[in-house]
């Protein structure tokens, strides 16, 4: 376990719940006192918090013929009220301000929302307000949904740089089998270097939840790929965040590789959220993946599709139409498709903008 001075709380909907599907007041507010804990010995934090869907439902009954996308709205938009409200009582017994942030999936891939999403986290964290974010459920459905509040704290993390993202469910961490089946072990520890896990993990959820562990896992896998090192760890315990603190904590901990440059751990994201496709030529994939640093050139074009502005994020692939990458447009496509094959012309991708998919 390492040091941490930036870091992402993730708590998911099961930990604010009882079994008896109540919000658990007791468990937020022990963990309201560690979060304040955490700010006060002069960690940045940022909570990722679910359970508006969990509040919504317990106080607002409706008929069971209903569409499930207006149950899930409603319960959502009454129900983060009661979240965050919540959240603002507490807080606000240890004088520590709060402010809600709730995003969609199109905020990651509009460069723009990107940027003054970031920007507003980190005027926050400065002035010493605790951000908490949560999906803005009633506009996401479907295809527009993170998959869960995994993804959206991933996201997060990369987005603001974090050294440390914290996911905490309901179960310890990562076991070798049902983690109810007490020959059982917990994983205590992931590296890259180590045997997959992933066959581990059934696809059973905890009764609030929407992920599951396997997205947990695979969030987990890449955000350590990048850098950023995770904790799974059950938010129902007692003192977890302060075991977290003293380097104590039971939990599976995915050892963090070599950290990436803050764009590229944007761009690593950026898998479904690209606005443009670029097709290469064969010289042009050959000299991304050579060992040589290379930019993307115009003359290596072969086809732009989409609409993209500077700052946006494009998918490469090359004549196979095999995925090679991710980059960062350098100028529109209006311009870039007037570019296409020709020589001397400014690179549409520079190479510190550059993700290859071979690197993950
Ligand atoms: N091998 C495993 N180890 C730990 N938990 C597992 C495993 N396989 C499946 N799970 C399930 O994953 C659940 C946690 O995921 P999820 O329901 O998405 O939680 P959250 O709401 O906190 O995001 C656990 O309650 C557990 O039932
Ligand atoms: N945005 C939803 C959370 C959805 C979700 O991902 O839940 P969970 O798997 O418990 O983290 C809510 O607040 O109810």
């Amino acid at each position: 376990m390492l040091d941490s001075k930036t870091l992402v709380v993730k708590i998911g909907s099961n930990v604010l719940t009882q079994s008896n599907g109540l919000p658990d007041l007791d468990r937020m507010e022990h963990l309201v006192s560690q979060i304040q804990k955490l700010i006060s010995s002069g960690k940045k934090v940022v909570l990722v918090s679910s359970g508006a869907v969990a509040f919504g439902r317990q106080s607002i009954p409706l008929p069971g013929g209903l569409n499930p996308v207006f149950k899930k709205q409603i319960w959502a938009s009454t129900g983060q009220i009661r979240l965050i409200n919540q959240y603002q009582e507490l807080f606000a017994k240890l004088n520590q301000p709060i402010a809600q942030i709730l995003v969609t999936k199109e905020d990651f891939r509009d460069r723009k929302h990107y940027l003054n999403m970031k920007n507003c986290i980190e005027a926050l964290l400065q002035q010493g307000i605790l951000p908490i974010i949560n999906e803005n459920d009633t506009v996401t459905i479907t295809e527009l949904m993170f998959t869960d509040n995994d993804e959206l704290a991933g996201l997060t993390a990369a987005m603001i740089n974090a050294d440390t993202l914290l996911l905490l469910t309901n179960v310890d961490g990562i076991f070798t089998g049902n983690p109810t089946d007490p020959n059982s072990q917990l994983i205590e520890k992931v590296a890259s270097s180590m045997p997959e896990v992933s066959n581990y993990i059934s696809a059973t959820k905890s009764s609030f939840g929407r992920g599951g562990m396997l997205t947990k896992y695979a969030m987990a896998k890449k955000s350590a790929s990048l850098g950023i090192q995770v904790f799974i760890a059950n938010g129902k315990r007692d003192g977890v965040l302060t075991e977290f603190q003293n380097k104590s904590l039971r939990c599976t901990w995915f050892e963090p590789n070599k950290s990436k440059h803050a764009a590229i751990k944007w761009l690593a994201h950026g898998a479904h959220y690209y606005k443009g496709e670029i097709t290469i030529n064969q010289g042009a994939r050959e000299s991304l993946t050579s060992t040589v640093i290379r930019s993307l050139l115009p003359i290596g074009i072969t086809a732009i599709t989409g609409e993209f502005s500077k700052g946006d994020i494009l998918l490469i692939r090359d004549t196979e139409q095999n995925k090679i990458g991710l980059g960062r447009a350098e100028y529109a496509s209006k311009i870039a498709q007037e570019l296409i094959g020709l020589k001397n012309q400014k690179p549409l991708v520079h190479y510190d903008y550059l993700y290859l998919f071979d690197h993950e």
